[in-house]
């Protein structure tokens, strides 16, 4: 009989993670999962999320701090240790605890044993001086592929400050199923002007008032906003063409809508089945390509399938894992799938097309383009409360971006417009 492997520690998984981001460009979404990982103990999953993620977020900062003291690059394995060492020095970490962990992990690889001298003596060096460093260490910058691109679009002011927001990290947002008043009463969170609830992050989300019960669900401010902006009415037929994991759903449901969620992916889908359980929503649930489908709406939410690029300041892995090469396809997927939601709308329907993403290519100019191919399709302008005038585009949407509510924990990057067909 094989003995049973002792679950891994949040220090050890945090480098797998590491190696699976920074070397085989794994997204952390596709790797969080697996017998390793559902070995773990909730508070160790959780404990090695969060160190990844420091370290991501401050990778170029560890890589700074690190240089002068590298003669020559150690294998990536190492080079993770090293980092780790380093985020956890600066925010906080205990030195003595931190520099022993770091050396035991060098140590019981017989690959890279003979390097834990080089460890210890490296990190002994950045004990004292290192988080004094770290501190005025500029922000760290996107990578080329991506920052060229939004600067382009937004000018380097408005990037510098978006690099600010991701590198803060993001505060725990949720969305009520009835009154939000009542649930940032009940969860001690703020209400924001948009209807959402803010929360500070790092707590346990099942843990608070009401998530057995499924009175909210965790949904970033600025992804609550595009099912506001459809508006579904109680009794109204709605699709929400790429559903999962289905927060928008929840939202269509909640309001009355008589929802069909579709998604193309099986396993997504499996999250928007637990979420309707939990909240005890319902909607219809179809897998299949939104390509293929057919049918007649009242109303369509088509959060296609985009980069993700807004969603940076809550996965840092994105911008390591990807070089920008998937966009062209997402951006011909989104328009295909603009075209085909056209023709699944009644006369007189409306929809709402949004993407998380930052590159206008995947929002303005998708809408832009949509209105020239289809001219029964008409911009409605945005009557939402909480949404400023700057935050409205020329043609008619609204675009959201991570350095905007830079004083209260900003918002994800987003573009949504609602248009109505004639
Ligand atoms: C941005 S996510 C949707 C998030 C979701 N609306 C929410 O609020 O929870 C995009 C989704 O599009 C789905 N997708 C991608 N291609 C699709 C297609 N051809 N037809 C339907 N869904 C698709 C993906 O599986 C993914 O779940």
């Amino acid at each position: 009989m094989t003995k049973p492997q002792k679950p891994m520690s949040a220090r050890r998984m945090a480098l797998r993670l590491l190696d699976q981001v920074l070397e085989k460009r794994c997204l952390l979404s596709e790797v969080t999962q697996g017998p390793a990982w559902d070995a773990m103990a909730p508070q160790d999953r959780a404990a090695a999320q969060r160190l990844t993620l420091d370290v991501l977020r401050g990778l170029e900062r560890a890589d700074r701090l690190l240089k002068p003291h590298l003669r020559k690059a150690p294998p990536v394995s190492v080079q993770n240790v090293l980092r780790l060492a380093v985020v956890e020095l600066c925010m906080g970490g205990a030195a003595h605890g931190v520099v022993n962990e770091a050396v035991t992990l060098v140590g019981s690889d017989q690959k890279t044993r003979h390097l834990k001298g080089l460890v210890n003596a490296v990190l002994r060096k950045l004990v004292d001086a290192a988080p004094a460093e770290w501190a005025i260490l500029r922000v760290p910058r996107l990578p080329k592929w991506l920052r060229g691109p939004l600067v382009a679009a937004w000018g380097g002011e408005a990037v510098l400050a978006m690099e600010a927001a991701h590198f803060a990290g993001a505060p725990l947002d949720l969305t009520a199923k009835g009154d939000p008043q009542a649930l940032a009463e009940a969860t001690g969170g703020t209400l924001l002007p948009t209807g959402s609830v803010r929360l500070s992050a790092g707590g346990q989300v099942s843990a608070l008032p009401g998530y057995d019960e499924g009175t909210f669900w965790v949904q970033d401010a600025a992804a609550a906003l595009p099912a506001r902006l459809l508006n579904a009415q109680p009794g109204e037929t709605v699709l929400d063409m790429c559903a999962a994991p289905g927060g928008k759903t929840m939202q269509l449901a909640a309001a009355g809508a008589s929802v069909t969620a579709l998604d193309i992916s099986e396993q997504r889908m499996a999250r928007v089945r637990q979420n309707l359980s939990r909240t005890g929503l319902k909607a219809e649930i179809v897998t299949e390509d939104g390509l293929e489908h057919q049918g007649s709406y009242d109303a369509i939410l088509l959060d296609a399938p985009c980069s993700a690029t807004g969603t940076i300041r809550r996965h840092p892995d994105l911008p390591h894992a990807r070089e920008g090469d998937e966009i062209g396809g997402l951006i011909a997927l989104q328009a295909a799938m603009l075209d085909h939601a056209v023709q699944l709308l009644k006369p007189g329907g409306r929809m709402v097309f949004c993407t998380c993403s930052l590159i206008p290519d995947e929002g303005e100019c998708q809408v832009e383009e949509a209105l020239a191919r289809h001219p029964e399709l008409k911009v409605v302008a945005p009557n939402l409360p909480g949404v400023e005038p700057d935050w409205i585009t020329p043609e008619g949407g609204v675009r959201l971006r991570p350095d905007y509510w830079s004083d209260t924990g900003g918002m994800d990057g987003f573009y949504m417009a609602l248009l109505t067909k004639a």
